[in-house]
């Protein structure tokens, strides 16, 4: 049954125009990516709009000096194409990921902006930077297993992020002493979460496999 959008457009109508957009594009999407023609798109749009004002003035620390903002979109968009995930306050949660830990973002403003339910994924992959660095990372292996599923969703797209990054090019001021130590700091908190989604779970332990096995 075709159902109309909030474009007025039906969804048989929206899909066929959504195909050739992605093919004129030239890009390999998965037919998930067709359901952004849906009525979720103003929102996501409106997240990632929040996100980049946000991360405005940030860079990735690759030498490139990538706009920091890439990440926290590459992330939503893993879960998308990789993951399969197709739920909003996932994706809303992963473009947000970074903005309370990394920006002057509050949780009042996100909630305010943007419900409690995305705002408190975001709450639970968040770090308290007020404690060490050590600190952070064991308890981020400690609490890993608790994270409520969307949680563990957002986690793991960031981390297969940050390994695919890392195996592009080292940060500026890592060494690869640092970069194995991140890895295997991460397979130690992923290892436990690999039971929320079994394609992103693949993509992981693809990455340790040929990371170790080097
Ligand atoms: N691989 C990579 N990472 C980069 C880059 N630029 C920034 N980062 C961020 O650096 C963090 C990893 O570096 P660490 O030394 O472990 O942590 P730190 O930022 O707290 O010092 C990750 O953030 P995080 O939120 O602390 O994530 P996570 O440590 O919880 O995974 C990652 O998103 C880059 O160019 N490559």
């Amino acid at each position: 049954m075709s159902t109309t959008t909030t474009n007025g457009k039906s969804d048989e109508a929206c899909q066929s125009q959504s195909k050739e957009t992605v093919k004129d594009a030239g890009r390999t999407a998965s037919p998930t990516c067709l359901s952004a023609c849906n009525s979720d798109l103003p929102d996501i749009i409106f997240t990632i709009d929040f996100a980049a004002q946000k991360h405005k003035d940030q860079r990735r620390k690759d030498p490139d000096k990538t706009p920091y903002i890439n990440h926290p979109i590459g992330v939503a968009n893993i879960l998308i194409q990789e993951g399969g995930v197709e739920d909003l306050e996932v994706i809303q949660a992963a473009v947000l990921h970074d903005t309370v830990e990394d920006t002057d973002t509050t949780f009042e403003e996100l909630e305010e902006a943007f419900g409690k339910s995305v705002t408190n994924i975001v709450r639970e992959v968040t770090d308290n930077k007020l404690l060490s660095k050590e600190e952070r990372k064991e308890l981020q292996i400690k609490n890993a297993s608790h994270k409520s599923h969307q949680a563990k969703l957002v986690k793991m797209a960031d981390k297969i992020y940050n390994l695919r990054d890392l195996n592009r090019a080292l940060p500026e001021g890592w060494d690869e002493k640092r970069r194995h130590e991140y890895f295997v700091w991460a397979q130690k908190v992923c290892c436990q979460i690999y039971d929320a989604n079994e394609a992103l779970a693949t993509c992981l332990q693809k990455l340790f496999t040929e990371f170790f096995g080097k």
